[in-house]
């Protein structure tokens, strides 16, 4: 578990331009060895989000801090105690893959080159090639190798898997799980829901420049749905008979709730029910992002009163 310490530290974060409000009264607080995920649709706001931890942007108002250090009045401390990893990495063109690996790991703090080539190496990167050669998929593993090389306290990486294969996409799963391991602190910002769902400890979600939602994944992998297909209909009152349980949809054929807590209690009354097939399954992280980001009839468009969900930001 995460100790309590936030490292990462944001209030009533806000950025206008002009007259769109890009993010709006972001409050949050990252804690010190979590993996920490952003998720949101294109132009929900993450990347403006980063660019105002990594002191490359101006607040309009609030304040963010990483560290300690206030993230645009002191960017040049902020930016030793953090790896950044940019949605589209700029290479030099004309230099070959380990000279760029090279060129990182001498102006990084914390870098190494040694390390830098057993990560490209795990990758499956050919750091032989020049940049201008390389394919979409290799130079960003290469700003991956270069990135995660650094031992900084954060790595803040965004959209870290696009681009790369499934094989190669577990490979920098189980690289920010060994940061996590190290006590490093990580913030992963993506659209792959499952990735988020197997690598993150907790979630915000962000829709047009809010944080609308706080998950954490220790609690969702708790959350069951569960499908009934009946014989013969239940006159029991369902909501009373197991405390948590949630009726999702109910005709006398076919019951469907959630559970979010044990399912072994719930296994012996179902056993009870007069039942045809059953179905348990998780309810996931699709399901939470579809609460908010679903324009389908029957998605929110203001925060449901789920009692597992945290609205105020991520505090
Ligand atoms: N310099 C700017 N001037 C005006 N609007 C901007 C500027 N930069 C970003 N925006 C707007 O702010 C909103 C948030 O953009 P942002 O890049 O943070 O989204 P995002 O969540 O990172 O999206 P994506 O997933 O596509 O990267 C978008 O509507 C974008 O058009």
């Amino acid at each position: 578990m995460p100790s309590s310490t936030p490292i990462v530290e944001t209030s009533e974060l806000t950025k206008i331009y002009g007259q769109f409000t890009a993010l709006s009264r972001c409050s949050l607080s990252v804690e010190t060895g979590e993996v920490f995920g952003l998720l949101g649709p294109n132009g929900a706001g993450k990347t403006t989000l980063i660019r105002l931890l990594l002191g490359y942007l101006k607040p309009s108002a609030g304040s963010a801090k990483v560290s300690g250090f206030d993230c645009h009045r002191q960017s040049v401390e902020v930016r030793k105690v953090l790896s950044y990893l940019p949605a589209e990495a700029a290479m030099f063109p004309h230099m070959r893959g380990k000279e760029v690996l090279q060129f990182f790991a001498d102006v990084r703090p914390g870098g190494s080159l040694p390390r830098a080539l057993e990560f490209a190496e795990r990758l499956e990167l050919d750091f032989s090639r020049r940049v201008n050669f390389m394919s979409t998929g290799m130079r960003q593993k290469l700003a991956l190798a270069a990135t995660l090389a650094a031992d900084t306290p954060v790595y803040i990486l965004d959209e870290p898997t696009a681009n790369l294969d499934p094989n190669v996409r577990s490979t920098v799963l189980a690289m920010v799980s060994e940061a996590r391991a190290r006590g490093r602190t990580v913030i992963f910002s993506s659209h792959v829901l499952s990735e988020v769902e197997e690598v993150c400890d907790r979630v915000v979600i962000v829709r047009k420049g809010e944080l609308v939602c706080t998950q954490e994944m220790s609690q969702l992998r708790m959350q069951h749905r569960i499908l009934c297909r009946l014989d013969a209909p239940l006159d029991e009152d369902l909501s009373s008979a197991i405390p948590g349980l949630r009726v999702i949809r109910r005709t006398d054929r076919e019951v469907v709730f959630e559970t979010a807590g044990e399912l072994q209690p719930l296994l012996g009354w179902l056993a009870t029910l007069p039942l045809s097939d059953v179905k348990i399954e998780p309810v996931g992280l699709r399901a939470i992002y579809d609460r908010y980001h679903n324009t389908q009839p029957g998605a929110v468009q203001s925060p449901p009163s789920t009692p597992e969900l945290s609205l105020e930001g991520a505090k």
